[in-house]
C-alpha cells in the first residue's frame, strides 16, 4: 500500500524530520511559490508548513487528500481556519515551541533600542570611537506595556522582572490575578499607550488586532515611547509609525516583522531609529527543532494508527 504523502512547504529543522521517511512518502516543495504548492498539493494527505506557506480557499481546493496542516510555530494568520474547517481539515500550530526564542529576542531589542547598540557597533566598524553619540538609557526604572498578555508576553515579563522596569499588560481575555501574580498591572489599552516608555507587542493578527498601533494609539504616547514589535506585521500599521517617528512622537521601534516580507524595501527602514530584524523569533536551533517536531508528532497522531509506531 503506498505510504500518506507529507508535504513539506517551508524549511524545517533535519533533526526534526529523521524517521519521518520510514513511515510517509515525504516530499518538499517551496510553499511561497505559489504555483508549485498547488501543483504538489493534489497528492498530500498532510501539510507542514511555517510562515511562508498561504494556505487558502484555492490551496485546501487543490488537496482533495488532505487531513492535517501542521503549522511548525505559533501564528496561524496565514491559514483560513474558517476554509480548512468546512473542508474537513485539522489545523495545529506548536504553541510551546518558540516563546522563549520571541521572549529573548524582545528583551535584547528593548535593550538594544535603549543603548543604541547596533549603531555603535557598525560606527565602531566604519572607524569611529565615538562614545558620547551613542549615550542610552537604563531600562531599570522605566515602565514596559506589554500589549497582548499570552505565552509569550507573561515570558517577557518574567524575564524583565530581573531589570527593575516597572511593567503593564493589556489583555481582555486574560483572567483577573494572572497578571499580578507576575508582578504586573493590569490596565486598559489606552492607559498602557499614555504611560508605558517601551511597549511590546505580543498580539495574534486578526481583523481586532490589525493596525491597533495606528494613528490614535500612537497619539497617546510619550515622545520618548520605544516600541517593539516580535508579534506580527499589520498589527503596528507602518505609515502611522512612520508619522510619528518623522514628527518625533515616538523616539525609536524595533520590527522583527512587517506588513509585506521580506520587508527590504519598506519605507521604514529609512529612519535611523528603527532596528529591523527579518522575522528572527522564533529563528534559533532549538526552538526550529520543536516546532519541527510538535509538526511532526502532529501529522503522526493524525495519519497514523494510535500515532504510528515509537520512534526514539
Ligand atoms: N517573530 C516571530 O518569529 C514570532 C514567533 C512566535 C510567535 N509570533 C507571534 O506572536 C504572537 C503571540 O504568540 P503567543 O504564543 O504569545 O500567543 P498567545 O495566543 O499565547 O497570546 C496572544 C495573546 O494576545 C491576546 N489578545 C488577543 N487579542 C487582543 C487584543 N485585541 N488586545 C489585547 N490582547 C489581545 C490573547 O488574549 C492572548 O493572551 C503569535 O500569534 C504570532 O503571531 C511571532
Ligand atoms: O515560521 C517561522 O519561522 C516564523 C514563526 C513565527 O512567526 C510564529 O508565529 O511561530
Amino acid at each position: 500500500m503506498a505510504q500518506p504523502v507529507v508535504l513539506i512547504a517551508d524549511p524545517l529543522d533535519a533533526a526534526a524530520l529523521e524517521g519521518l521517511g520510514a513511515d510517509f512518502d515525504v516530499r518538499h516543495c517551496d510553499g511561497s511559490d505559489r504555483g508549485r504548492l498547488l501543483a504538489a498539493l493534489p497528492a498530500a494527505d498532510a501539510l507542514i508548513i511555517r510562515s511562508a506557506t498561504r494556505v487558502d480557499r484555492e490551496a485546501l481546493a487543490a488537496a482533495p487528500r488532505l487531513r492535517i496542516v501542521a503549522r511548525a510555530g505559533v501564528g496561524l494568520d496565514n491559514v483560513d481556519l474558517a476554509a480548512a474547517r468546512e473542508a474537513g481539515v485539522e489545523v495545529v500550530n506548536a504553541p510551546d515551541s518558540n516563546t522563549t526564542s520571541v521572549a529573548e529576542l524582545t528583551v535584547g531589542l528593548i535593550l538594544a533600542l535603549l543603548r543604541h547598540i547596533p549603531a555603535a557597533g557598525a560606527s565602531v566598524r566604519a572607524g569611529e570611537w565615538n562614545r558620547s553619540a551613542f549615550q542610552g538609557e537604563e531600562l531599570s526604572g522605566k515602565t514596559v506595556g506589554i500589549l497582548g498578555f499570552g505565552r509569550i508576553g507573561r515570558l517577557v515579563a518574567r524575564r524583565l522582572a530581573a531589570f527593575d522596569a516597572r511593567l503593564l499588560a493589556h489583555d481582555p481575555h486574560v483572567p483577573d490575578g494572572v497578571a499580578e501574580e507576575l508582578g504586573v498591572e493590569p490596565v486598559r489599552f489606552d492607559a498602557l499607550m499614555r504611560r508605558s516608555d517601551v511597549l511590546t507587542v505580543h498580539l495574534p493578527r486578526t481583523p481586532a488586532t490589525t493596525g491597533i498601533i495606528g494613528t490614535a494609539a500612537l497619539a497617546m504616547a510619550k515622545p520618548t515611547l520605544r516600541l517593539v514589535n516580535t508579534s506580527r506585521g499589520g498589527i503596528v500599521d507602518e505609515s502611522a509609525l512612520e508619522t510619528a517617528l518623522k514628527d518625533k512622537r515616538v523616539a525609536g521601534a524595533a520590527l522583527d516583522v512587517f506588513a509585506v516580507e521580506p520587508a527590504t524595501h519598506n519605507g521604514l527602514l529609512a529612519y535611523d531609529n528603527v532596528l529591523p530584524t527579518p522575522h528572527i523569533g522564533a529563528g534559533t536551533r532549538d526552538a526550529q527543532y520543536r516546532a519541527g517536531r510538535d509538526a511532526v508528532s502532529a501529522v503522526r497522531r493524525a495519519l497514523l494508527p494510535e500515532g504510528g509506531p515509537a520512534r526514539p
